[in-house]
């Protein structure tokens, strides 16, 4: 666990907001200044309030209340402009993070829990909006108050003033250890909560397989263990403020029974006068408010530290595939595709693909068949550089490391086996990653993939909103739907990945044909399932641990009579 606090990182998202800082914190030295003559009028109110001279009172009384107002003034321009530069830096800060994730790798997202990057993005982005905001609102203020007002104390009277803040010392060790021991409890509890959001994530996009397993007791037991946990960390964290609380307050009423017994022994000493005392007093209970504040903001601070590490954790993650600063783009290309003694391991020592090489030319037809595990998703992956292998593979004789990956991931589509639909209208997920589309152009894309009679039927034709997951679609409209993304696209290269899914007879003649449309004068990677695609490329690749074992058209590699064949013998020949 890390003990090193993460808050000086904010340095950088705070120091943009400087204008409204600087506001606020106009707003914060007025304040301070008309407590401080809050005190002053105290003490004249105390000596005029002995001179029995009412209109003197009253004209002491009409001041204090002016000076009430004009610290309510000052007080909501600090309250305005922080809590404008808190929530600026941290909608900032979210929108930063969430470029950053963008730039992960497939590799990071194949092990992250959803859930808990959803809770840091949200919940604890927004505490660490809080913490700024009690930083340049409460806190900052609470010890100018805590500065301005001892000095004057110490003007008035020195020895009240040692008197009060006697205690003071102890204080601070104390608020320190428990703020420790709270960020502690505080990390742990934010970690079980994301723990809780992932497992929620989690059950609620597998409802179907939980409920098919009969799963919902042993999900209900994982739950409650969760929550529990969850239940007892805040709990720890709540039991020690319970405890501090009354301990702090124990102190500051052992300093004012100090300061009042000091107070009278002087005044019975008549080295002080009452007016004096009164004004010493009143400046002694304006000091009860801000130390209060302090220390509810410092357990704060430490359980915000919390959600910082966690923040800042997700930044410190560098992508593994990296663009090159001398990055070109991609000019537009034909499509001619080379592998050279390419390599790839996810772990080291364990290679999945192994010294592959390979010319595909413009328009030509591959499909990858072989075993589960061979290695053919996996082979494709490395085309859009999902991750990057040794050795080299060129698009067009440029080695793709050296092109910016906006441009060669736009020359490459990819439809997968299970669609994804994105919160949105059918249109909007057919022109999917486009702010502006031409809706002549979604319609035609969705005719040539064979989707534009199922969306006009549908309540709102294209206009038809579809969930995060596209529920009501079924799986060949889905596909379609994804065939469709691909032909607006209208890229060079494309990277099919077959559904294994049985689809009913009829749809699966239509994303057939959707298909061949689709592919036709392009160059194809297909991970091909169906013995009709895999008769139609030009050329099949069997792989087998990482390599390709077999090269050659349909009719060749039966005529070998060694793996295809007999590949082709158990799969296909149903
Ligand atoms: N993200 C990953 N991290 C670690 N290992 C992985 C990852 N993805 C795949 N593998 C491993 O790499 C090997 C090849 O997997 P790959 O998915 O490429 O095979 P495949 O031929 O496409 O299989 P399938 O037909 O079942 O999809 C397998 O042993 C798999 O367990």
């Amino acid at each position: 666990m890390k003990t090193r606090s993460n808050y000086w990182q904010l340095l950088p998202y705070i120091r943009p907001q400087w204008h409204n800082i600087v506001k606020g914190f106009v707003g914060i030295f007025g304040y301070v200044l008309a407590t401080l003559a809050l005190i002053t009028l105290a003490r004249q109110f105390a000596s005029v309030f002995g001179g029995r001279n009412l209109s003197a009172i009253a004209l002491q009384i009409s001041f204090i209340g002016t000076v009430f107002l004009v610290r309510g003034f000052f007080q909501s321009v600090q309250d305005i402009y922080m809590a404008k530069s808190a929530l600026r830096i941290a909608f900032n800060l979210r929108k930063y993070i969430y470029t950053h994730l963008q730039k992960l790798n497939l590799s990071y997202f194949e092990t992250a829990k959803t859930g808990d990057l959803s809770y840091r993005l949200t919940e604890d982005v927004d505490r660490v909006g809080e913490v700024v905001h009690k930083l340049f609102h409460d806190f900052i203020p609470c010890i100018l108050q805590l500065i301005a007002i001892p000095i004057y104390m110490i003007w008035l009277n020195w020895q009240l003033t040692l008197a009060i803040i006697i205690v003071a010392p102890l204080m601070g060790i104390l608020i320190g250890w428990f703020g420790e021991r709270l960020r502690i409890f505080s990390l742990k509890s934010q970690s079980h909560v994301s723990d809780l959001s992932a497992i929620l994530t989690e059950v609620f996009s597998g409802i179907r397989i939980i409920q098919a397993f009969a799963a919902e007791k042993y999900e209900i037991a994982r739950f409650s263990r969760e929550a529990d946990r969850t239940m007892k960390a805040k709990y720890s964290a709540e039991r020690l403020k319970a405890i501090q609380i009354p301990i702090i307050g124990f102190l500051e009423a052992v300093s004012i029974l100090i300061l009042l017994f000091v107070g009278g022994w002087q005044i019975a000493t008549g080295s002080l006068t009452v007016d004096k005392f009164v004004a010493f007093l009143t400046a002694g209970a304006l000091l009860i408010d801000p130390i209060g504040h302090v220390t509810s903001n410092y357990n704060e601070f430490k359980q915000g530290e919390a959600s910082v590490d966690r923040v800042f954790e997700l930044l410190a993650i560098q992508p593994t595939v990296e663009e090159k600063l001398n990055a070109i783009a991609l000019p537009d290309v034909s499509g001619k595709v080379e592998y050279r003694h390419v390599s790839f391991a996810y772990k080291k020592g364990e290679p999945v693909i192994k010294d592959i090489s390979l010319l595909a030319m413009p328009g030509e037809a591959i499909a990858l068949v072989g075993a589960s595990g061979a290695g053919k998703t996996t082979f494709v992956n490395l085309l859009p550089r999902f991750y990057d292998p040794d050795g080299e593979i060129l698009i067009d004789g440029v080695d793709i490391r050296d092109v910016t990956l906006d441009s060669l991931r736009r020359q490459i589509a990819i439809v997968p086996q299970e669609t994804i639909m994105f919160s949105g209208t059918i249109a909007q997920n057919i022109a999917f990653g486009q702010d502006a589309f031409e809706m002549k152009a979604v319609e035609s894309a969705a005719k040539i993939a064979n989707a534009h009679q199922f969306i006009k039927q549908l309540p709102e034709g294209y206009d038809t909103w579809v969930g995060e997951r596209g529920v009501n679609l079924s799986g060949g409209q889905r596909q379609r739907i994804a065939i469709a993304r691909a032909v607006l696209r209208n890229p060079r290269i494309l990277i099919l990945d077959e559904a294994t899914s049985a689809l009913d007879s009829e749809s699966e003649a239509l994303v057939q044909e959707a298909l061949e449309r689709l592919m036709a004068d392009r160059t194809v990677f297909i991970i091909a399932h169906r013995l009709s695609t895999v008769r139609r490329c030009d050329r099949i690749l069997v792989l087998e641990r990482g390599q390709i074992v077999e090269s050659g058209t349909h009719e060749e590699l039966l005529m070998l009579e060694r793996r295809y064949a007999r590949f082709y013998a158990q799969q296909f020949s149903k």
